[in-house]
């Protein structure tokens, strides 16, 4: 029988082994030499990623080019065996993003360098959700509009204690009625998500946190070290389990096209092995495939 001591003890010990330590060691950013850009910024260390969006004069404030810009380093990051977590965040303290730059709104969208008119900001949305690692948004200060409907597409959200969140379409006579309005009410519920968008107000960071738009709340001071010790907890972990779930979350929002994604996982984890190999073997060595080792689990 187990002294009341002891079973304290043992409890401890299980939910010290359940709960890693916070790893706050310093992080020693890199910025590749062949990842330069003019409206963003791209980092690397500990197969971390993180891409800054670096238009604080505008509260980072994107237009065509700073989301293509998005759309290549998230490509980037997707694409590099050595990264297994991506942040998304703004420079400075005081915005996260304002969503869409109004002095270049044209009639149809966000003027180009060329005039042409773009939403290409929807693209990036379902780049980020798609993307099979996962996509931490680190927010300090607004978090507003299309910029708020960015970080509600990111897999977590760790806000500073100064983030504000809000909508301000129905001011500026804009919406966003695809992830922005259902994507909104999934994680907030129907009610809420209709206020946000209905009413127009912000929100503070604990506001946000009641409500589910965030993961975690943390002082200013340390939102980059809380980020980075999520992201380096994430990168302990098996990043098959992280990219199957991260499509398992997206399969019955986005309908045929998420369980395609979800399915194309299945696919990959059938072509390691040695079943899926037999096909394609008797194939190349022109020969019937035998199946008949393979076991009928139950
Ligand atoms: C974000 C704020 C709440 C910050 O307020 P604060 O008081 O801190 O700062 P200022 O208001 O003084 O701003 C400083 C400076 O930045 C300029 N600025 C801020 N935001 C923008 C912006 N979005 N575009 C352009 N410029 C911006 C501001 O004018 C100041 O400049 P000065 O020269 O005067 O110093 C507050 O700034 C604010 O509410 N900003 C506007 C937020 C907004 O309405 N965003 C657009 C929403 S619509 C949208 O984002 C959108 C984009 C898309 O691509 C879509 C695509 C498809 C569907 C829908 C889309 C969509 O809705």
């Amino acid at each position: 029988m187990h002294s009341e001591a002891s079973q304290v003890a043992s409890e401890t010990m299980q939910s010290t082994a359940n709960r890693p330590e916070t790893d706050s060691r310093p992080i020693h950013w890199e910025a590749p030499a062949d990842a330069r850009y003019q409206d963003i910024l791209y980092h690397q260390a500990e197969h971390i990623a993180k891409i800054t969006i670096n238009r604080p004069e505008v509260r980072n404030a994107f237009r065509p080019q700073t989301v293509r810009e998005l759309i290549d380093a998230f490509h980037r990051a997707h694409m590099d065996p050595e990264i297994g977590v991506i942040i998304l965040t703004g420079a400075g303290e005081l915005a996260f993003c304002s969503g869409g730059d109004q002095r270049i709104r044209g009639h149809e969208g966000y003027k180009d360098e060329a005039g042409v008119e773009h939403l290409n900001v929807l693209e990036l949305q379902r780049q980020i959700r798609t993307l099979p690692k996962p996509v931490v948004a680190m927010i300090a200060g607004y978090a507003i509009g299309g910029g708020h409907v960015l970080h509600l597409i990111c897999d977590l959200t760790i806000a500073a204690d100064n983030a504000r969140f809000g909508q301000t379409g129905p001011r500026v006579g804009s919406f966003d009625a695809g992830f922005g309005a259902g994507l909104m009410a999934r994680t907030v519920g129907l009610k809420k998500a209709k206020e946000i968008w209905f009413l127009c107000r912000q929100y503070d960071a604990q506001e946000a946190l009641d409500m589910g738009l965030v993961n975690t709340v943390v002082p200013l001071a340390e939102l980059e070290a809380v980020t980075v010790d999520w992201c380096r907890q994430m990168n302990r972990l098996s990043p098959t389990a992280l990219r199957v779930l991260k499509s398992a979350f997206n399969a019955d929002t986005d309908g045929l096209a998420g369980i395609q994604e979800l399915a194309g996982n299945a696919t990959a984890l059938f072509y390691t092995t040695e079943e899926g190999q037999e096909g394609r073997n008797a194939f190349l060595e022109k020969r019937a495939p035998d199946f008949g080792r393979f076991p009928r689990r139950p």
